[in-house]
């Protein structure tokens, strides 16, 4: 993995990647009802295999990341170690955690840690860090979105 310290994190993006119905965001939830937990870091390396979210999940019962191409096609590297350089501040406790935030900040590279107690997903690039919304979490919101247009809708229709 080479530095790279030119890439800017674009939010949407990585939420795109990461958006409910996608493979990856499918393997990411499988990972996390295991409760093996996973590091997940995408990156420029040769190609091993197609992604899906069976793979990531039997992957995920290794020790050590998982490295995924950026676009989250293609599975590069399993049980690998990662070592950012620990003079990089981490904000995090646990050491998959604060690898992966040194990562993301070393190389700019989207990293994906799975906590394997906390039943949570984290996502870094850069100084950036994000805790995904559960998919209940995010359907009740569009719901609410929605009936809130409906309501909307009528009142026009009304005038
Ligand atoms: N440098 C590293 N490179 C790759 N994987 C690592 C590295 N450090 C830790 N891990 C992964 O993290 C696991 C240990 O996670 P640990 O419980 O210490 O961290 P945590 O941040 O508290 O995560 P969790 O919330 O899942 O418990 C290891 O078994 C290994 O798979």
């Amino acid at each position: 993995m080479q530095e790279n310290t030119k890439r800017t994190p674009q939010f949407g993006d990585v939420l795109r990647l990461v958006a409910p119905g996608t493979q990856l965001r499918e393997g990411l939830e499988n990972v996390l009802r295991a409760k093996t937990g996973g590091l997940i870091v995408d990156g420029g390396f040769s190609i091993n295999c197609d992604f899906s979210p069976a793979h990531l999940y039997e992957l995920a019962k290794m020790d050590g990341a998982i490295i995924v191409s950026e676009d989250a096609k293609r599975i590069l590297y399993a049980n690998t170690q990662l070592f950012p350089p620990a003079s990089i501040h981490t904000s995090e406790t646990g050491t998959r955690h604060r690898t992966a935030q040194r990562t993301a900040i070393h190389t700019s590279y989207l990293v994906i840690a799975i906590s394997r107690r906390g039943n949570v997903i984290t996502l870094y690039q850069g100084n950036f860090r994000y805790v995904l919304n559960e998919i209940s979490v995010i359907l009740a919101k569009a719901n609410q979105a929605v009936s809130t247009l409906e309501k909307y809708k009528a009142v026009l229709d009304q005038a």
